[in-house]
């Protein structure tokens, strides 16, 4: 099933603040996915929007994903520029997604519906991968929403879902305050609109849902291998080390462990033997760190390697994507001289976005700007 992140801001095109601007105060905060929901704004401003967003976030890493709203038409369009989103969600009555999916340059992205009442779970397009259940009460923020579903529909809608591997995501007047119950219920995120933009602080609420995630459903049993994946800079090698240091693990950092072996610094691999060299180095270290549990921390591009995928895999570790705002990245990690693919801010960003689809593929921890003890102390809590 998908992994997604816990809370799903979605724009309101009520408020003064641009669209663009909503999805890129979203993304700064740490959010890693944004729905893009234009209603009730004329096409134009929905398509200017909508490609100011995308351009935004694909010169910062990939991110925030955007998912658009209802708009084939407008996905469409920026997949023509080049500019495909992460997804497209679809109403009861919009396209089916098995046609949305046979639009040109939509045939990756992810296809989001709404379901509401029992037969729309079990009838609902596998083109889907995630969906909307609810409402889960009146919401303000729709006013042609459908009868609430409440706790009990909620947990019918996501069974059925996850039955049939499509994530499900609660909506319709939520806050923090039903978050556990939500996901006992089987949520795998929650959508807002209300309460992400009433929100004083949207990454304090983002970062207490997700606590309220972990306590429910840790993204790994005690004991378990653990593989910290992610870009540069996010932060996988200090928050492995103390990770592992909690659980009472090994801990491993792969570049470390290249560096101690070739008796230079990563950098002068590069230099003296070229990217493809340290790649084989990565392939070769890997598997001898994956013999017994511990917390292996890899470098930024070590995941890209389908091999060093399925060798993680294939030893029983669970691959945990430290999914940090690029941008914060590059600020910490930008231009050191010891990291020979964050020279040029352009050039990071780009790597950063190709490397975005696989990361995500494993379950995320978000920071939200915390420290990594205090990463460390929320997800063990
Ligand atoms: N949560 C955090 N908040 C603030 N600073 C952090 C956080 N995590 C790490 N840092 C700092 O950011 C810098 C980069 O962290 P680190 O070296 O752990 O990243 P990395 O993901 O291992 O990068 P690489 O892939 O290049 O090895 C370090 O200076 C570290 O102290
Ligand atoms: O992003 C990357 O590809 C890299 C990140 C570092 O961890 C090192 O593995 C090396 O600098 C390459
Ligand atoms: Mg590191």
């Amino acid at each position: 099933m998908l992994h997604l992140p816990p809370l799903y801001p979605i724009t309101d095109a009520t408020l003064a603040e641009p669209l663009s601007a909503q999805i890129r105060r979203l993304g700064e905060a740490g959010f890693p996915l944004v729905q893009f929901r234009g209603k009730p704004l004329d096409t134009q401003t929905q398509w200017a929007e909508l490609r100011q967003a995308l351009m935004e976030a694909a010169a910062n890493g990939g991110w925030p994903f955007i998912c658009v709203n209802d708009r084939a038409d407008l996905a469409m369009l920026a997949a023509r520029e080049g500019l495909a989103p992460w997804g497209l969600h679809l109403g009861q009555e919009d396209l089916p997604a098995i046609e949305a999916r046979r639009l040109p340059g939509l045939a990756q992205v992810h296809i989001g519906a709404s379901t509401h009442e029992a037969g729309e779970f079990e009838a609902l397009d596998t083109a889907c991968d995630h969906a909307g259940v609810g409402p889960f009460r009146g919401t303000a923020t729709k006013a042609d929403h459908a009868a609430p579903i409440g706790l009990e529909g909620l947990r019918a809608g996501c069974t059925a879902l996850r039955a049939r591997d499509i994530a499900p995501i609660a909506i319709g007047g939520l806050g923090l305050a039903d978050a556990e119950a939500c996901f006992e219920a089987g949520a795998e995120s929650l959508a807002m609109v209300g309460e992400i933009h009433r929100a004083a602080d949207p990454a304090a609420l983002g970062w207490e849902i997700q606590r309220r995630r972990w306590r429910v459903r840790p993204p790994f049993a005690r004991g378990q291998g653990l593989a910290i994946i992610g870009g540069s800079g996010a932060g996988k090698s200090t928050f492995g080390r103390q990770l592992a240091f909690a659980l009472s693990l090994p801990f491993h950092d792969l570049d470390a462990v290249i560096e101690d072996g070739e008796g230079r610094p990563v950098a002068e691999i590069f230099a003296a033997s070229g990217e493809a060299a340290f790649r084989a180095l990565e392939a070769s270290h890997l598997p001898t760190l994956l013999g017994r549990p511990a917390v292996v921390a890899l470098g930024g591009g070590a995941w890209e390697s389908p091999g060093n995928r399925a060798a993680v895999r294939a030893a029983g570790f669970v691959p945990l994507w430290l999914a940090e705002a690029p941008a914060r990245a590059w600020e910490r990690a930008g231009r050191d001289p010891n990291r020979p693919l964050a020279q040029s801010r352009e050039a990071f960003m780009a790597r950063t976005a190709s490397r975005m689809a696989a990361w995500s593929q494993a379950p995320m921890l978000l920071a939200f700007g915390h420290s990594s003890a205090e990463l460390v102390s929320a997800l063990l809590d």
